[in-house]
């Protein structure tokens, strides 16, 4: 894990920066603003575009920038996405997020996720207590690669807290913690699984009955060899024959047995190496106050043209 505390100097840079980028328009459509970031970005304090260039460049699995200046008039946590989109709670958290997101790779959203948004509000929402998403709170959100089922899912999942008054910790394992057994590591290794959309994606899904065909069997670890990365969502995945399914629920277990955590505290901003470490929630009881927990979160590609090149048009949001 590598982390870098913002000076009160360089507080002030980045917050006349957002405020001008702000300034400048893109009529908040953050689709807009996410190639305009890219463009401003170079009027972020040296240190930190230093930092996090390092962090890309060493595929540093978890990296934590805090004091990213938050709005002292932050309005209360909204009641869900949905909420949060309607009112445009948390424009400046946005702005910064993504300012500094693009030293890091491209934003990118999903036109089947939080209606095409590219950067998602997390925070709990009525009747989605128990839900297998990030709305949820009640119930643990297990260890997961985001979007397990695409290929183009994250490189990285960045995370910008603007609020956890209870100090809910975000779990994360990584792959090279995890000690696999010869055996499960070489049935990880060929493709023997299949992954589908998690609940959070509106549509049919691919393998399901009446959704379209299923995602071909793919492998949980790819890459080097000897430092390979990985894809895994228990709840959004299933080995393909006995031995297959029984190495996920023991690679389950030992990512479990291996996971920390994460509290992330406001102005904390953190990348998770969607390659390298899969990530959680623990449980919390949600208040409902205007209080709440509250993160806003956008996706990285390290090179959005890894998106056109699948689809048929030049388009950041990966189609339905
Ligand atoms: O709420 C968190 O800490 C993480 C939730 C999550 O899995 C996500 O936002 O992708
Ligand atoms: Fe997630």
């Amino acid at each position: 894990m590598r982390r870098l505390q913002l000076t009160e100097a360089e507080q002030g840079e980045m917050d006349t920066l957002v405020g001008r980028f702000l300034d400048a328009g893109h009529d908040w459509d953050p689709l807009v603003a996410a190639e305009a970031a890219t463009a401003a970005a170079p009027g972020l304090p040296l240190r930190l575009r230093e930092f996090l260039a390092g962090a890309r460049t060493a595929e540093s699995d978890i990296t934590v920038v805090s004091g990213i200046p938050l709005d002292p008039a932050l309005v209360p946590t909204p009641t869900g996405w949905e909420a949060a989109a309607k009112s445009a709670a948390g424009r400046r958290e946005e702005a910064a997020l993504l300012l500094c997101g693009s030293v890091m790779g491209d934003a990118f959203g999903w036109e089947s996720q939080q209606e095409g948004r590219i950067v998602h509000d997390i925070c709990p929402a009525p009747g989605m207590e128990s839900s297998l998403t990030s709305a949820s709170s009640e119930k643990t959100l297990s260890l997961h690669t985001e979007d397990v089922f695409h290929p183009c899912r994250a490189d990285y999942v960045a995370l910008l807290c603007l609020r956890n008054p209870d100090g809910v910790g975000t779990t994360v394992a990584s792959v090279e913690d995890v000690d696999l057994p010869a055996e499960v590591r070489g049935t990880l290794a060929e493709p023997r699984f299949r992954f589908f959309p998690d609940d959070s994606h509106s549509g049919p899904v691919p393998g399901r009955e009446g959704g379209p065909a299923a995602y071909p069997e793919e492998r949980v670890l790819f890459g080097p060899e000897h430092a390979p990365y990985l894809r895994f969502d228990v709840d959004f995945m299933a080995g393909a024959d006995v031995a297959a399914a029984e190495a996920v629920r023991v690679t389950d277990a030992l990512l479990r047995s291996s996971a920390g955590r994460v509290v992330l505290h406001p102005g904390d901003l953190v990348f998770i190496d969607n390659y390298k470490v899969v990530h959680g929630r623990d449980p919390f009881t949600p208040r409902y106050d205007g209080e709440d927990r509250w993160l806003k979160r956008v996706n990285l590609l390290r090179d959005v043209r890894r998106l056109y090149a699948q689809g048929r048009v030049r388009s950041r949001l990966v189609p339905a």
